[in-house]
């Protein structure tokens, strides 16, 4: 008779694996190279922004005192004693009745303490010497961006563990980061195993598949952050197999296999973690699809063996394996954001076990809607193309209706959260 397996809840399975997880490492690589990595280590300004009192306008700098007794018939009239533009440093200090002609960006002569802008002065010459008047009042600091008024130096600007989007970019050049330290990408093997897969560039053949979850996984460990090593497609022979499991657990951070981990003739992923001698931390899940999700560890590492069902393979990716490689990539919030959303057709099968059903979420007037995108099946494949959310019907519960709200995790957010 074949093996019984005590199935263990979906958290309990998930904390088992999370007490396995490793830090991860860091690299320094180019500004240019670092889009969408993630920061290993806070950026903290080094400088005040801006680092010098700079002119918003176009115009001219003076002192603001000077224009007390200006209105609408009363122009008052400054010299100009100085031109300068933004990168320029002007020489000159201004005196009563002085004004510098000043461009956006350029830096605050000393003594000014206002900006007009061209648009309200008039400007005239003097036997050459330029002039402008203007015809009201100006305050101190009217039109001045002060030095430090964005940012004070010391100031933390954006934590670790945060990926880098065009703005957080932005505030890298802005402090002089050429070379920027991120969060190394961790290397996950796959194994796909099965003597029914043909590779992706076959012809079908009578009893055969391609293997699609290969490449599933290799896009899944990519989304996440990580990178991927692929050993290739294993024949369901054991001692074949077993040797490309050995060999690879020394070239990866996690090894994933997919197939055979149930309790068939041919699985052999169970009498490869014998043989192995490792450490299995649950066989059997209480959840569909991905009931046979197994994990193991093996040294200092962990092994996967996802089922090879291409959804409950997906699914058993999503929950047990992504958390792992966001710690390593020092995501603060290494779980898949869960938000609560509406049901727009009713999903009528009862829930024995806790169902993460492949799901589409849309984004309507504010709402949140869901529905399931495709066959609810686990050895289906097509339901995953739609799929940007797992709705989380609990166990025990026995069916659900449209309108009802349900909880469905998010598979495309990049901001994640703190627990599952
Ligand atoms: N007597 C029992 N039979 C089964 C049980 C059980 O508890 N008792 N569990 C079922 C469940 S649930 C699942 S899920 C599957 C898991 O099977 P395995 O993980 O052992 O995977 P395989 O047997 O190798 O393959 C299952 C299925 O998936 C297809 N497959 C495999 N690899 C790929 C791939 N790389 N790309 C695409 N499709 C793949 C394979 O052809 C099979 O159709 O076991 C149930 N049986
Ligand atoms: O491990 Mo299975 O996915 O529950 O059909
Ligand atoms: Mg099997």
């Amino acid at each position: 008779m074949a093996e019984l397996r005590k199935p263990i809840p979906v958290k309990e399975a998930i904390d088992r694996v999370w007490e396995q997880r490793r830090d991860g490492y860091t690299e320094y690589i180019a500004i240019t190279d670092c889009d969408n990595r993630r920061l290993a280590e806070d950026v903290v300004a080094s400088h005040p922004v801006p680092s010098f009192p700079k002119s918003p306008y176009d115009g001219f700098a003076i002192r603001s005192e000077d224009t007390q007794g200006a209105g609408r018939n009363q122009p008052v009239s400054f010299k100009v004693i100085e031109h300068i533009g933004a990168g320029q440093v002007p020489e000159k200090q201004l005196h009563k009745g002085e004004a510098t002609r000043i461009m956006t960006g350029a830096q605050i002569p000393a003594g000014a303490d206002c900006i007009t802008m061209f648009e309200i002065c008039q400007t005239y010459e003097n036997d050459e010497q330029p002039y402008m008047s203007i015809k009201r009042k100006m305050d101190s600091g009217q039109n001045i961006i002060e030095e430090g008024s964005e940012v004070a130096k010391g100031e933390l600007l954006i934590p670790k563990g945060t990926i880098i989007n065009p703005g957080v970019k932005a505030v890298l050049a802005t402090f002089g980061y050429s070379e920027v330290k991120v969060s190394k990408k961790p290397v996950v093997g796959i194994i796909a195993t099965g003597t029914e897969l043909l590779d992706v560039d076959e012809e079908l053949q009578p009893g055969k598949i391609r293997n699609s979850n290969a490449y599933m996984i290799a896009s899944q460990i990519t989304r996440s952050g990580a990178d991927y090593r692929y050993f290739g497609k294993l024949k369901d022979e054991f001692e074949a197999s077993y040797e490309t499991v050995f060999k690879a657990m020394d070239e990866v951070d996690i090894l994933i296999t997919t197939g055979g981990v149930s309790v068939g003739d041919f699985d052999f992923m169970p009498a490869i973690y014998d043989k192995l001698g490792a450490e299995v931390l649950f066989n059997k899940v209480a959840m569909r699809p991905g009931s046979v999700t197994t994990a193991a560890v093996f040294g200092d590492k962990l092994l996967y063996g996802l089922s090879g069902n291409p959804s409950a393979c997906y699914v058993g990716f999503e929950l047990f394996v992504r958390p792992l490689l966001q710690h390593s990539l020092s995501n603060q919030n290494p779980f898949l954001r869960r938000v609560k959303a509406e049901l727009l057709e009713e999903f009528p099968k009862a829930n024995p076990f806790t169902r993460f059903v492949r799901s589409s979420v849309t984004y309507e007037n504010g709402r949140i809607h869901v529905q399931p995108s495709g066959i609810d099946k686990s050895n289906v494949v097509t339901s995953l193309a739609y799929a940007n959310a797992l709705m989380v019907l609990p166990g025990g519960t026995r069916g659900f209706r449209a309108g009802d709200e349900v909880e469905v995790l998010l598979l495309e957010d990049q901001e994640g959260q703190g627990e599952f």
